[in-house]
């Protein structure tokens, strides 16, 4: 059993409108996991990421950390890739070094590594614009990971792309998780992105949202296009459908 990152326990979170987003989530993290949360659109899901991130506080319950991001060790990666439309490629990545006061010739350095391993090398100049949907993604994905995080959070990150983009970026996604050796969370409404990618699926419930399924993906690494058509995989995946119609209380058919 590898070592907790993260437990939640108890989490619950009121808006100040008085929508109760959240109610009582519990939910472990390992580290070097994989985890993916899956829930009904509403039930909280970018709540409990922007709570773990550190960006909201939670009305009550706990967060556990078994050994803390430091500074410049949580990622966050958005539906969108909000990246600066004025800026070249290498600028918009090296930003979190340049808030953290990371030196020039360093950065420049680390910039250039996390590109090459994002594919882009060669786009270190382009702006924006210049780029498809697919590379603006990496752009984002490269601008979390430029910090060397311990967790790596990832909102729909992938779900305004088309199919092929999308799945190219599932695997480069697991390829940078293999290598680079983060911890995950990541926040899909597709059930075959989530069992493509994870080591573990967290369902949760419709709002106020909690965690009601934990479902625990052995899928063997490397995972490639071949595993979308495999039985244990459509075994998985079935698994994960049947406890969300179950959260969504609806039997599956
Ligand atoms: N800043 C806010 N102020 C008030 N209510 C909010 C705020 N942000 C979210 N909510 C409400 O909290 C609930 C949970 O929202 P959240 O975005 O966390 O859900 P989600 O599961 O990520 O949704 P989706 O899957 O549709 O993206 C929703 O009812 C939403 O309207």
């Amino acid at each position: 059993m590898v070592p907790d990152l993260l437990t939640v326990s108890g989490l619950t979170l009121a808006y100040p409108g008085g929508t109760r987003a959240l109610d009582g989530v519990d939910l472990r993290l390992g580290e070097g996991e994989f985890l993916s949360l899956v829930g009904p659109s509403g039930c909280g899901k970018s709540t409990l990421l922007r709570i773990i991130a550190g960006l909201l506080a939670p009305t009550s319950g706990t967060l556990s950390w078994g050994r803390r991001p430091g500074r410049g060790g949580i990622g966050f990666v958005f539906q969108e890739p909000t990246l600066m439309p004025w800026a070249r490629v290498a600028a918009n990545v090296r930003l979190p070094l340049d808030l953290a006061g990371v030196p020039q010739a360093e950065a420049d350095a680390r910039v250039a590594e996390q590109l090459a391993r994002v594919g882009l090398f060669e786009f270190e100049s382009a702006f924006p614009r210049e780029l498809s949907g697919g590379m603006r993604m990496r752009v984002a994905l490269a601008r979390a990971l430029v910090t060397k995080p311990a967790l790596l959070l990832l909102d729909e990150p992938f779900a305004a792309l088309d199919e092929i983009t999308r799945f190219k970026l599932n695997d480069d996604l697991l390829a940078l998780w293999r290598a680079e050796g983060f911890t995950a969370v990541f926040v899909t409404h597709s059930v075959f992105e989530s069992v493509y990618l994870s080591s573990r699926v967290a369902i949760m419930s419709a709002r106020p949202g909690r965690v009601v399924a934990d479902i625990p993906i052995p899928l063997a690494h490397p995972r490639t296009a071949a595993l979308r058509t495999q039985a244990d995989y459509g075994a998985l995946c079935r698994d994960v459908s049947a406890a969300l119609a179950r959260a969504m209380g609806q039997e599956a058919a």
